[in-house]
């Protein structure tokens, strides 16, 4: 079902809690301990971050009032009217700009499912129109340019043109309003305005609000130089010795600044939830992926988390959160959801979120699922993994990814033909054991971790040694010589110490 996010300016929704602190739902677990019974427990990302509690109170308050100002209302916010849309794809047919594993059919229905998200967005008309070069000013030769115009002269309810380029500069975009009498969006205003349609928390509206930034810029310099025009020459503020540009661009300096700064804190505070979940040592994996391929919904099956909302929408998922689960052998592990990526999203965009990608340097694994019924799943997944090449990740975390094959319950027999790739049904659950197990496998590679078996006499005190330094899985009691066989997962180092301490147990290796 659809759960289209309403859309409704930012400054009409109440500010979120601020989202850094890892808390279990009842109380913090201790080390090696699960998180919660059962395979459900909710991770929450909730406001402080220990320490002085009513210090950072106070502190908050503060910055509290500092982000309504700069989250306040945006000058490109779209606002919540309708929309009735024509899109127009300009299709590069030959040429070294032909974009490969693609074809205009499908870029345009790309096009489309993004205005789709939008909720009282409808397409009314698809154009694609044939261009040699579509970074030029003007986007289409002169002749194709006329015909387009006429076209679109003769669609009355269409009251916005999509124009599916990654960006068009605000001049032309003027040019194009003036000459076709409607609203003219490209690909990056479409993208942000669905971003900030599904911003909930402060650090996804403040990544928005940075990547609005170069936008203003550009207006800036355009209405400037209408200004200057109408005002023929009379360019400095009153005793200022400053042009207006010069304040304006000075005000947008402060703001991006500002935005940063506040960015940083809340990344700070998140990098301090980063070690505490390195101290209790839960592993972690990220599931990254194309947008609309099923991370959420592949989350949702892993854990049991009833609270996640897959969504058939583009970008319903912008923050990052955590949620734990069960590995097969009992291990409790942490699954990161994350933003979905797309094919030539703007390049600010990427950039402002990317400090939330780089997150993901700091897990153990990273899964990657993939939409396998959908029509450009091979562009799809050449995207992610450019996207994640330019992350600049450790080599081993490339190395390692698993590669899920989502959706196969809509592909009869579905075999994958990649090796290693593991096919799944996020939504019926199918393959998930076998996924597990995979995790399982690459989880204890990646963090040095065992599972072993040792015998241990119950009068000495390894039980609770084992219970506290490791994680125990299994004990068997064998009640005539008081001792125990005990099933542990153990890391490298609790091993040594173990060995050191105990020389005389069993210790039986897999
Ligand atoms: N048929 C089928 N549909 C699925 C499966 N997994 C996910 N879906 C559907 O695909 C759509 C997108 O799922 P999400 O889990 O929200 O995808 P996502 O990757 O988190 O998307 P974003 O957060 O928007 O990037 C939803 O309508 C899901 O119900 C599957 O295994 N089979
Ligand atoms: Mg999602």
């Amino acid at each position: 079902a659809v759960v289209a996010a309403r859309c409704r300016p930012l400054s009409a929704r109440p500010l979120s809690a601020a989202a850094v602190r890892l808390r279990a739902p009842h109380r913090p677990p201790g080390r090696g301990e699960p998180p919660r019974a059962g395979g459900g427990g909710r991770w929450k990302e909730v406001a402080g971050a220990g320490g002085d509690e009513e210090d950072e109170e106070e502190e908050e308050d503060e910055d509290e009032a500092d982000l309504e100002e700069l989250l306040g209302p945006s000058p490109l916010a779209l606002g919540p009217g309708a929309q009735r849309v024509a899109v127009v794809h300009p299709a590069v047919k030959w040429g070294p700009k032909k974009p490969p594993l693609t074809t205009a059919e499908l870029q345009i229905a790309e096009a489309v499912a993004l205005i789709d998200t939008l909720q009282n967005w409808t397409v009314l008309e698809k154009i694609i129109i044939p261009t040699k070069n579509p970074d030029k000013k003007f986007i289409f030769g002169k002749g194709n340019f006329q015909a387009l115009t006429e076209k679109i002269k003769k669609l009355p309810h269409v009251t916005a043109v999509f124009l599916n380029v990654e960006r068009i500069s605000s001049l032309t975009k003027k040019e194009l309003e003036d000459a076709w009498g409607v609203k003219v969006f490209d690909r990056y205003t479409v993208v942000l305005h669905i971003f900030r349609c599904n911003a909930r928390t402060k650090e996804a509206k403040l990544q928005i609000a940075l990547a609005e930034i170069p936008l203003l810029r550009s207006n800036l310099k355009n209405d400037v130089s209408r200004l200057d025009q109408q005002r023929g020459g009379s360019r400095y503020i009153m005793g200022s010795g400053e042009t207006f540009m010069e304040t304006q661009n000075r005000i947008l300096k402060e703001k991006e600044l500002k935005i940063r700064n506040a960015l940083e804190k809340l990344r700070r505070k998140r990098s301090l939830l980063r070690t505490q979940r390195r101290k209790r040592e839960f592993p972690i994996i990220s599931v990254m992926g194309y947008t609309n391929c099923g991370k959420t919904t592949l989350i949702k099956a892993l854990t049991g988390e009833s609270g996640l909302q897959p969504r058939d929408q583009l970008f319903a998922t912008l923050d990052i959160t955590a949620h734990a689960g069960y590995l097969p052998s009992h291990m409790a592990v942490i699954y990161v959801d994350t933003i979905g990526f797309l094919t030539d999203l703007p390049h600010n965009l990427v950039e402002s979120f990317s400090a939330t990608l780089e997150e993901v340097a700091y897990s153990d694994l990273i899964v990657h699922v993939r939409d396998i019924t959908h029509p450009e799943t091979i562009l799809q997944k050449a995207t992610v993994l450019s996207v994640l090449k330019n992350l600049n990740l450790p080599s081993h975390l490339l190395d390692s990814m698993v590669e899920v094959h989502n959706k196969v319950d809509l592909i009869e027999r579905y075999k994958p033909t990649e090796e290693n790739a593991l096919a799944i049904s996020a939504l019926h659950g199918h393959g998930l054991e076998e996924l597990k197990e995979e995790i399982e496998k690459k989880i204890l590679t990646a963090t040095g971790k065992k599972i072993l078996t040792v015998n241990i006499n119950l009068e000495g005190p390894q039980l609770s040694w084992l219970y506290k330094e490791a994680t125990v899985q299994e004990v068997e009691v064998m009640p005539e010589d008081g001792t125990a066989r005990v099933k542990v997962i153990i890391g490298n180092s609790a091993f040594g110490r173990y060995r050191n301490l105990f020389p005389n147990s069993k210790i039986f290796m897999p």
